[in-house]
């Protein structure tokens, strides 16, 4: 698939826009500070109907203007695709797509599928669990739009466990009225991680072998499933399995929750472990094996989108290339290739590309450069 068009209205720094793009390569370049990013986040927005830099719609309008529209034309192999989104200051949004209002976010999402890489990702491998979740779940949200809602509901029921769990320690509720929050916890727990398990089954080998790729065959990447009880869950991926093993643990750890006032055990407490050639590359990995684990994560994740969908997604590529190496910056190149519709913000130009264009942003205007 591809985005050949993309009108931009009141959009940041952006005023009234319309940029057609290369099928293949788009590098964005330009001085810091001129709205490369900015675009790159429109982009991203068609896809997710949200921003990757994790900022609120509010703050993408433009200064001094009352709303922002983004259009965009999407190709694809089962026809052609207009989406056009609005938000305005009274907090209204407008979906369409080509050219009928649709309510639903997830009508809207799967549209555009993206994979957004960007210098934090490279840390995906040393942060915390929750940057292992981010990872999976984004991934998981566009291929699986009722993913999205499942998690939705489930951090929703989180936060009034927790609520619930302190109150009872204060002593204003009593204890018997978790029982429901347990039940809804477990249901919706199970969806999460039975799903999670099943896409774990496909990514890992496609990670695995770009990983072997980058490192020549030198390194082994295996990546398992962290949760509660792991050795049981593991084995019984049937939801209902799943679901009683998680009750247990509640039940059987109640009293500690109170204690905590949180709830300790469920999807929003899991992880990915990550082992290059048997060590876990989380803790011990240098900061190159680190990087290249976080790479092969985000390549797989093109692979697997390319499987569920039968196209690849296209690729955002924001200011990643100043932070890869040579080597990695290559074998991104090269997995690229001619297949993928990739878009790169840079402010230099120390990489090559077959076939593409360049674009040069100063203050929200573009000109084509000649390649
Ligand atoms: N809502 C907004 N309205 C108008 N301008 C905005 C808005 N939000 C951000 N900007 C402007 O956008 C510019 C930043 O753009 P962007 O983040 O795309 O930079 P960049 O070109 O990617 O730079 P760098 O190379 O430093 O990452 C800043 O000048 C900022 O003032």
């Amino acid at each position: 698939m591809n985005l050949s068009k993309l009108v931009l209205k009141n959009f940041r720094n952006y005023g009234t826009k319309e940029i057609d793009f290369h099928p293949l390569v788009n590098v964005i370049t330009g001085l810091n500070a001129q709205g490369k990013s900015n675009l790159l986040e429109a982009i991203g927005y068609l896809s997710t109907l949200s921003s990757f830099r994790g900022a609120k719609d509010l703050d993408m309008v433009r200064w001094g203007c009352p709303y922002f529209f983004l259009e965009g034309l999407i190709k694809k192999n089962t026809g052609d695709y207009t989406i056009s989104l609005g938000y305005n200051l009274e907090n209204k949004k407008l979906l369409k797509v080509n050219g009928s209002a649709r309510k639903k976010f997830n009508e809207v999402l799967g549209i555009l599928n993206s994979v957004v890489f960007s210098p934090e990702d490279l840390n995906i491998v040393k942060l915390g669990p929750a940057a292992r979740r981010k990872y999976l779940d984004g991934e998981m949200m566009q291929l699986f739009p009722t993913y999205y809602f499942t998690l939705m509901q489930y951090q929703k029921i989180i936060q009034q466990r927790n609520n619930l769990l302190k109150e009872i320690r204060e002593k204003k509720q009593q204890e018997e009225m978790l029982d429901i929050w347990d039940e809804q916890l477990g249901e919706n727990g199970a969806k999460i991680i039975k799903k999670r398990l099943e896409v774990l089954q496909k990514l890992a080998p496609l990670a695995r072998l770009t990983h072997r790729k980058i490192t020549e065959g030198e390194e082994e990447l295996e990546i398992t499933y962290e949760s509660v009880d792991q050795e049981e869950i593991l084995k019984k991926i049937t939801w209902e399995k799943i679901k009683e093993i998680l009750h247990t643990m509640i039940r059987e750890n109640r009293k500690n929750e109170i204690i905590k006032g949180v709830s300790l055990f469920g999807p929003h407490r899991d992880d990915l472990k990550l082992m290059v050639n048997g060590i876990d590359v989380r803790k011990f990995g240098s900061q190159g094996q680190q990087r290249t684990t976080a790479l092969s994560l985000k390549m797989a994740e093109l692979e697997l989108m390319k499987s569920e969908t039968g196209e690849y997604p296209i690729l955002l590529l924001d200011d990643v290339m100043s932070e890869l190496d040579e080597k990695r910056r290559s074998h991104l190149i090269a997995m690229m290739g001619d297949k993928i519709q990739t878009f790169i913000t840079t402010t230099d130009m120390a990489f090559h590309f077959r076939e593409g264009q360049v674009m040069k942003v100063f203050q929200g205007e573009i000109k084509y450069l000649n390649v």
